[in-house]
């Protein structure tokens, strides 16, 4: 297999395909409505948060099996049953019209896949070991959520503030990547960390002054 090209890609209003409603279509269905998309489910049976998120107006659920016409309208679309010949049905008929599709039960089938992910803010750091075990995947997550603790969601919130002022705000190209660097290499994680916000202001005025720290 090639390398994969990895992307992140924006599902905000996007229709999205989940074809089964057990266990693993619930974890998939969860995640895209955590990126806003919307989403179409088709299965005859469908787990208790699934049905809850239906009826709430979450996603639409045709409570049936699977047909082509299901795929009308979509950006991309998971095949989540349990039943191979269905799962295989739905990848090729995908292919046939260049849609994005991820099989759950065949890495061969899938044009995309979908990564352990861990979040904080807006910064979102992405594990795939290309199919061969998602079982190192989430290790490696769970090890990369104790070593971004969640003061990086409070510094990615600085850093986009700082962002936004200093591109509005300093003209001069090479100043502005000081400032960046000089913030991002400075102790403001580790004073997050212990709570001491005024020490962090600190940091941030020395940061558009040039006074490095
Ligand atoms: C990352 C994560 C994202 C997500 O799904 O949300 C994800 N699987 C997760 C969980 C998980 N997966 C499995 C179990 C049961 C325990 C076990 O068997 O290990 C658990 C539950 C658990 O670990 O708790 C088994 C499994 N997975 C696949 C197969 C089929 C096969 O390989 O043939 C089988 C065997 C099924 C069988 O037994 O028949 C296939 C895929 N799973 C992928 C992603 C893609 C490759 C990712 C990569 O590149 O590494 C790929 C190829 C397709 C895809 O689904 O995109 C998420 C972890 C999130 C996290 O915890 O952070
Ligand atoms: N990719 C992954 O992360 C991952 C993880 C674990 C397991 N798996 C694999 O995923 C598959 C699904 O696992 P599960 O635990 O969610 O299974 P499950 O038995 O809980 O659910 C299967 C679902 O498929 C639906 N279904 C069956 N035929 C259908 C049809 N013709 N049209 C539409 N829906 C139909 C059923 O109604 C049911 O809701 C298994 O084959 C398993 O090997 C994948």
């Amino acid at each position: 297999m090639e390398n994969l090209y990895p992307i992140f890609v924006k599902l905000e209003g996007q229709l999205c395909l989940v074809v089964g409603g057990g266990k693993v279509a619930e974890r998939k269905v969860g995640s895209l409505l955590e990126c806003g998309a919307r989403v179409r489910l088709v299965s005859p049976e469908v787990t208790v948060p699934i049905k809850e998120w239906a009826d709430q107006g979450k996603l639409e659920l045709r409570q049936r099996q699977y047909q082509t016409s299901d795929l009308e309208g979509v950006f991309l679309v998971f095949a989540a049953t349990n039943r191979e010949e269905v799962n295989r049905r739905v990848a090729e008929e995908c292919s046939a019209r260049s849609l994005a599709v991820n099989v759950v039960d065949d890495p061969g089938a899938c044009n995309f896949f979908v990564p352990s992910v861990i979040r904080r803010g807006k910064l979102a750091i992405a594990v795939s070991t290309g199919g061969a075990s998602p079982a190192l995947a989430a290790k490696i997550r769970r090890q990369l959520e104790l070593q971004f603790g969640p003061e990086y969601q409070e510094f990615m919130d600085i850093l986009t503030e700082v962002r936004r002022q200093v591109l509005k705000g300093v003209a001069d190209i090479q100043q502005r990547k000081r400032i960046f660097n000089d913030l991002v290499e400075s102790d403001i994680l580790d004073l997050l960390r212990k709570k001491k916000y005024d020490q962090v202001k600190e940091r941030i005025q020395n940061a558009y002054r040039g006074n490095r720290s």
